[in-house]
């Protein structure tokens, strides 16, 4: 992972830099993105470390995929015996921030809720100047990806807080904190706390360690723009092993913000000569929602909510 890019710069510059990241790996990491997320690690920490069992379940993920997924309700990688070792809460943007429509827990309220609401706008404000670049980068007009992720049409972003217990705090033999899998939408926003270990891609056929930079924000292409792409852009499987033996008392926390396109937004793949992707027919004309449930299906057969 030898991608490191100022966000901090003009979008012409930026769209020639992250170019070849997002051919290669599509993952990179973005420096002065302007973006603080340390009060919202506390807020997580918070609610992940003093809030009840009973309170917690209370919020229980929904149908809309928004709410609380409690330790071991999650197999990102259904090939694998063991469930991830891990707790969220997901966010939808749309029912949270801006229809408050989503039913949240007391810690998530008051000052809290503004800080949330702000880091959500934050992360939609450098998805967009990131879907400019992209664009530029591939020769299309500006607005090629943003026309279709307005902030308030119906859409599928999620704002994830993800928290792995202490491995020896866990009683599970699994070995994964996130099976293998790829992100689903536009792209990803990962924000670690740097000091823990553990996040891999699959180069090659190859596990790679992505060590965590201090202050940058990890950026990865999901599903749906490779496919609009038309496979240009690469949206490569990643998974979180156990850290070092030396960081297993202590828990890893992470937040990501996964940017979707509006739900009706009709996504065709580019010119390509690539028959399929990811298992789709290059000549597929689904809507994002569509596609997205699509990929859901085929990676979550379990799942009783897609
Ligand atoms: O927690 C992490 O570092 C990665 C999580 C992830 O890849 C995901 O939830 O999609
Ligand atoms: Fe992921």
């Amino acid at each position: 992972m030898t991608f490191t890019i100022n966000a901090d710069q003009p979008t012409e510059t930026l769209s020639n830099e992250i170019k070849e990241a997002c051919k290669s790996t599509g993952f990179l990491y973005l420096t002065n993105t302007g973006i603080d997320s340390k009060e919202v690690f506390k807020i997580s920490q918070n609610f992940f470390q003093d809030t009840s069992a009973s309170d917690k379940a209370d919020y229980r993920i929904t149908t809309a995929n928004e709410g609380y997924v409690n330790f071991g309700d999650e197999l990102l990688d259904p090939s694998q015996p063991d469930k991830d070792l891990k707790e969220a809460f997901n966010f939808g943007v749309k029912s949270a921030f801006v229809d408050n429509s989503q039913s949240l827990p007391e810690t998530f309220k008051g000052n809290n809720f503004q800080t949330l609401k702000e880091f959500s706008t934050n992360c939609y404000n450098l998805g967009i100047k990131l879907l400019h670049a992209f664009a530029l980068s591939l020769d299309l007009e500006s607005d090629y990806f943003t026309k279709f992720h307005s902030s308030s049409a119906p859409n599928s972003s999620t704002f994830r807080m993800l928290y792995y217990p202490p491995v020896e705090a866990t009683t599970s033999n699994g070995s994964l904190r996130a099976g293998a899998h790829s992100d689903y939408g536009s792209l990803t926003f990962l924000f670690q706390n740097s000091e823990i270990s553990g996040l891999q891609i699959l180069k090659n056929g190859v596990w790679e360690d992505v060590e965590p930079v201090p202050n940058a924000v990890l950026v990865n292409i999901g599903d749906i723009m490779e496919f609009w792409t038309g496979g240009q852009f690469k949206s490569t499987t990643h998974r979180v092993v156990k850290p070092k033996m030396t960081e297993q008392s202590k828990p890893r926390q992470s937040l990501a913000y996964f940017f979707h396109p509006d739900d009706d937004a009709i996504v065709n793949a580019m010119d390509t000569t690539v028959e399929s992707i990811k298992g789709l027919s290059t000549e597929t004309s689904l809507t994002a929602y569509e596609y997205l449930h699509q990929r859901l299906r085929a990676t979550y057969t379990s799942r009783k909510d897609v």
